[in-house]
């Protein structure tokens, strides 16, 4: 077992007997902003987790001390909140089934898919900070965990509606443009309610394809089809005694929809290819940035579906009618990230409150966030200036006129690259064309790949190995990472 020097922002506990699994686990996550603990059995981990107290912990379901299962609720019992991840090489998916109703975040087999572990270490990392915090009107506060921040009457009203329905076992729509905080408040119900013991798994239904998620939701049986090696258990069954939040819901296919139906009318339903119906009891958060009533005229979405999902639906208020909590926020995400960044700016100068302002924010706090964490790349100084601010543009106006280096073809380019005696003219246009291009479409469709895709006219793979290429990532533009 190994201790931290100091404690860096998050930490992870991994419990594993195998030393490749745990050396594996140092090499691809320790970095200067995660540490990296590991024990090779059930006692030393929990040991360092009383010491610690991780963030997210990664447990094997088989150690040699005692069962996986065990460790785990030793460590549940003494804080519930952590997130907790199993994976497992020959433990049956009934243990692992067990684990996640007995409130694990998520499980996983071996061999470990280190693209898969990563994104799913991401999204736990993100619910321990939303846990651990209480929702507060964060203004005032010097403190920079995660919390929903804001105090415009709009919001004041959602914290209302939040403490209103999280205690009692409704169906939630969340309805808002992207990027308002839905999840944020998703995850707040789920803290507050009598389910916070239990497990919380998001689902982002306009991210996956039609055709996969199903199978993601309600999981399927071996052979259901021509890539179903092994039995999958969806995201419903993991979110039994728990809440599943299903974000995009107007993006789900008709059959889908009529599943999702018949789980809220009779809590069953049954896995892909498979037909023993099973019964679970998990509480349904949904939302989406598309207006419903619309699309059930259109003939697109069950008007007996929406009408189940909104008994209590809850809106949240473009950025851009959030009076002051602009700035509020503003400074709240430079001082979260300010330490990420090697600063200490914790205001905005006026006048960078004034252009801030004057922007529609069409990607919402989301956009916001991730404006404040490019200004702090490049900011100096404790008072965050105008200057430092990134181009605010939604396709109309610029607000301030940049740097045109990320217009692709300015004459400037051009020249530019006449003068370096450019051997590759043609390919380095190209390049700077598309780059911008696929920034451009990722930022207007806050990073989901799928939209981008069809925007675009190009299939999702084409852009997957462009994006490669290019070295962009599209979750930069999610605003989460
Ligand atoms: N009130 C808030 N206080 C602090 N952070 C917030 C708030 N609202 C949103 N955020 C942050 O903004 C980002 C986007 O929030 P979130 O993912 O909850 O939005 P969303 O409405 O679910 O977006 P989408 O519809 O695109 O899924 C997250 O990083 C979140 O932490």
């Amino acid at each position: 077992m190994n201790r931290p020097s100091r404690r860096t922002s998050q930490t992870l506990l991994v419990i594993d007997d195998e030393a490749p699994i745990l050396t594996a686990f140092e090499r691809a996550f320790a970095s200067e902003t995660t540490t990296v603990l590991v024990a090779e059995n059930a006692t030393d981990g929990e040991a360092v987790f009383m010491e610690t107290r991780p963030d997210v912990v990664v447990i094997d379901l088989s150690l040699p001390d005692m069962s996986g299962l065990e460790c785990f609720r030793r460590l549940h019992k003494v804080d519930p909140r952590v997130p907790v991840i199993f994976i497992t090489g020959h433990g049956t998916v009934e243990t692992a089934i067990e684990a996640t109703q007995l409130g694990a975040y998520d499980f996983l087999f071996k061999p470990l898919e280190l693209d898969e572990m990563r994104q799913l270490l991401e999204k736990a990392f993100n619910l321990s900070r939303m846990v651990r915090v209480q929702p507060v009107l964060a203004d005032e506060e010097d403190t920079v965990a995660d919390a929903i921040v804001g105090r415009c009457r709009a919001m004041k009203e959602v914290y209302k509606a939040i403490g209103r329905v999280a205690s009692q076992n409704l169906t939630v729509l969340l309805l808002g443009e992207s990027g308002t905080g839905k999840e944020v408040v998703a995850q707040a119900i789920y803290h507050h309610s009598a389910r916070s013991d239990g497990p919380f798994q998001a689902i982002n239904c306009a991210a996956i394809p039609d055709a996969l998620l199903e199978s993601e939701i309600f999981g399927h049986e071996k052979g259901a089809f021509t890539d179903a090696h092994r039995q999958r258990i969806g995201k419903l069954e993991q979110a039994d005694k728990g809440t599943l939040f299903l974000d995009e819901v107007g993006d789900m296919s008709p059959m889908t929809q009529a599943k999702i139906l018949r789980v809220l009318q009779d809590q069953t339903f049954e896995r892909v290819g498979g037909n023993t119906p099973i019964k679970v009891d998990a509480r349904i958060i949904a939302a989406t940035n598309h207006d419903l009533k619309k699309l059930v005229s259109e003939g697109l979405f069950r008007a007996d579906l929406y009408f189940r999902l909104s008994v209590v639906s809850i809106h949240l208020p473009p950025l851009r009618q959030r009076e002051d909590d602009l700035r509020v926020l503003a400074e709240y995400f430079l001082r979260k990230y300010s330490n990420e960044f090697g600063k200490d700016i914790r205001t905005l100068a006026p006048e960078t409150l004034e252009l801030l302002e004057q922007y529609h924010w069409p990607g919402n706090v989301r956009e916001l966030e991730s404006a404040m964490k490019q200004s702090l790349l490049i900011a100096r100084g404790n008072v965050l200036l105008p200057e430092f601010v990134p181009r605010l543009s939604d396709g109309s106006t610029p607000l301030i006129s940049g740097k045109s280096e990320d217009e692709y073809l300015s004459k400037s380019f051009v020249a530019e690259r006449l003068d370096a005696g450019s051997k590759n003219l043609y390919a380095e246009a190209i390049r700077t064309a598309e780059s911008q291009l696929f920034r451009q479409v990722l930022q207007h469709t806050a990073g989901n790949q799928l939209k981008a895709s069809s925007i675009l006219g190009i299939s999702r793979v084409t852009l997957r190995s462009k994006l490669k290429a290019l070295g962009i990532e599209a979750a930069d533009f999610a605003g989460g990472g």
